[in-house]
């Protein structure tokens, strides 16, 4: 039988009034996905980037529906810096989050501090690390997280992928190195386009009136291929988009009412 080939379904859209609602409304969103993926496989696999996104997940902290045992955290991506260093994604995820909340420490996976002068062997470790959690590099080819959420920087860019750098077109490798990041710092390793386009759902989260004119450019001219705009989750995952209505001010493209 042939097999059938369906197109990503398309990005799905949320724009709140206020960044505290949008916050809140992640929380929720974040905890019916970890619901679902528990209820199937007893763990939820999520991956974080930096930038923006720690202070938007402040919504869970307290908060009962979250199972933090159950949690496997990797990092989207992270500077090459030691894990205590500001520019760390790490650090910042402990200190605005992690430090707040019962998750094992084992299941924060960081990258390893060893390895800080080799790039090679460092992200050939985290694709490792990744191996072992997903134990399925050789038959399923990628690893399919139940979460990741990225942030869009104002160049379009996400995770450490950056327009016109030739990561865009790694589609072998999980996890990938680079020394020329144009925002530093310049040397980091990230998740590449297989590994973050197999997730059974990415949600970027993008507020603030920096974010107008490469909002209104990643979602309606997609064909222009920025970075942020090449996030498309292989059929049957999904895109969500969770923004302020500051940052779709010039946004054409759909908005849907937010509900769970
Ligand atoms: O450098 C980075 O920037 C992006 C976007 O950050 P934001 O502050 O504009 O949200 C972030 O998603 C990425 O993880 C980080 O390393």
């Amino acid at each position: 039988m042939a097999a059938v080939h369906h197109s990503p379904n398309p990005p799905i859209v949320y724009s709140f009034p206020f960044v505290d609602k949008l916050v809140a409304s992640l929380a929720e969103f974040i905890i019916k996905a970890q619901r679902e993926s528990i209820d199937k496989k007893g763990k939820f696999t999520i991956a974080l980037s930096g930038g923006s996104l720690p202070n938007a997940l402040k919504g869970l902290i307290g908060n009962p529906g979250v199972k933090w045992d159950k949690w496997q955290v990797f990092y989207v991506d992270e500077r090459v810096v030691p894990l205590d260093n500001p520019d760390s994604n790490h650090l910042a995820f402990t200190e605005i989050l992690f430090s707040k909340v019962p998750i094992p420490t084992s299941h924060i996976h960081t990258l390893d501090p060893s390895l800080l002068d080799d790039l090679e062997e460092l992200s050939d470790a985290y694709e490792k690390e990744l191996i072992k959690e997903f134990a399925q590099k050789d038959s399923a080819r990628f690893p399919v997280f139940d979460l990741i959420l990225l942030g869009m920087g104002p160049d379009g860019h996400t995770a450490s992928l950056f327009p016109g750098h030739e990561l865009l077109a790694e589609d072998d490798r999980w996890v990938a190195y680079l020394e020329d990041s144009p925002k530093p710092p310049a040397k980091r390793i990230t998740f590449t386009y297989p590994v973050i386009n197999h997730a059974a759902r990415v949600a970027f989260f993008a507020v603030g009136e920096g974010k107008v004119e490469m909002l209104s450019s990643v979602l309606d001219k997609p064909e222009e291929g920025l970075p942020s705009s090449r996030v498309k989750p292989v059929y049957p995952g999904h895109l969500y988009w969770f923004v302020d209505d500051q940052a779709a001010a010039k946004l054409e493209y759909p908005k849907t009412a937010f509900k769970l």
